[in-house]
């Protein structure tokens, strides 16, 4: 077997906000990468600087200093049309699948909507139809609902399928299922633990919960206030872990402890 692959690589990620006595260093001099085919998971407390750098990742927001690259191609400052086909490449999934709907919209124009690209109609239903079956869900059953005709984890599996319909090579789920309760929330997961097991999908897992880290992760990323205090195989960041912070995010989830 060959090695496995580093897709995304971040050197010296940096991002201030603000300035003088306002000034805010969400994410200090973090150097990351993530492995194809493998869910990598960012954890820590509110405030610890995740979202700030799934945004970077997904050159939503700017760097302050740093380097980014995918597959080998440094995506730092890309803009215009480079940036669109990143985006073909990377998508998102957020916390509010409701937030990202149209009251107004049945599933299917959402989907379609998102997906014009594609351009031949029988295509996109196809792409669509398939999509969703990646999620668990049928067509028949969800196309032509509105979103409140819908739970709320449906609402976030469609969400993903509106992902995968661009075919990204790297998934990135921010608190994707922090909404959500708790059976809904292990469902998502399994969805996500699917799609790297069926699709090779490369998945960054942004959560506060080092207990879903636990349940989905092979690789765990821990930050502290901007720094990344702890990364690794998540058997070991998880079971052995070396800094007294992810020591504390673990001694809150009395299960886990348990069964180390
Ligand atoms: N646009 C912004 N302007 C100023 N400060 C910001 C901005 N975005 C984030 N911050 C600050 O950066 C720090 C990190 O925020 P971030 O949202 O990345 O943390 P997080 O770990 O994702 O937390 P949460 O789980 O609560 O979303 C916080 O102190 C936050 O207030």
């Amino acid at each position: 077997m060959s090695d496995p692959k580093v897709i995304f690589r971040g050197t010296g990620v940096t991002r201030r906000f603000g300035r003088g006595k306002n000034l805010v260093e969400a994410v200090k001099n973090v150097d990351f990468t993530l492995t194809e085919g493998q869910i990598t998971t960012v954890v820590g407390e509110s405030g610890s600087g995740k979202s700030t750098l799934a945004r970077m990742v997904l050159r939503l927001l700017p760097v302050s200093e740093g380097t980014l690259e995918f597959n080998g191609t440094d995506v730092t400052t890309i803009t215009g049309s480079a940036r669109a086909d990143y985006w073909k490449d990377v998508q998102a999934v957020f916390q509010d699948p409701f937030s990202a709907f149209n009251q107004f919209f049945t599933v299917r124009r959402l989907l379609s909507r998102s997906f014009r690209l594609l351009g031949e109609r029988a295509a996109a239903e196809a792409r669509m139809e398939e999509a969703l079956n990646h999620v668990g869900l049928f067509g028949a059953d969800v196309l032509d609902r509105f979103p409140h005709q819908l739970s709320g984890g449906q609402r976030q599996r469609v969400m993903i399928a509106r992902a995968l319909m661009m075919q990204p090579k790297l998934l990135i789920a921010d608190e994707a299922t922090s909404m959500l309760d708790a059976s809904l929330r292990v469902n998502i997961l399994n969805v996500l633990t699917d799609l790297r097991d069926t699709l090779g999908m490369t998945i960054l897992f942004i959560t506060h919960d080092i207990g879903q880290a636990n349940y989905i992760a092979d690789q765990v990323l821990v930050m502290e206030h901007g720094e990344m205090v702890e990364q690794g195989p998540a058997d070991k960041v998880i079971f052995d872990p070396q800094h007294e912070y992810t020591r504390r995010l673990l001694s809150d989830v009395p299960r886990l402890n348990q069964s180390a």
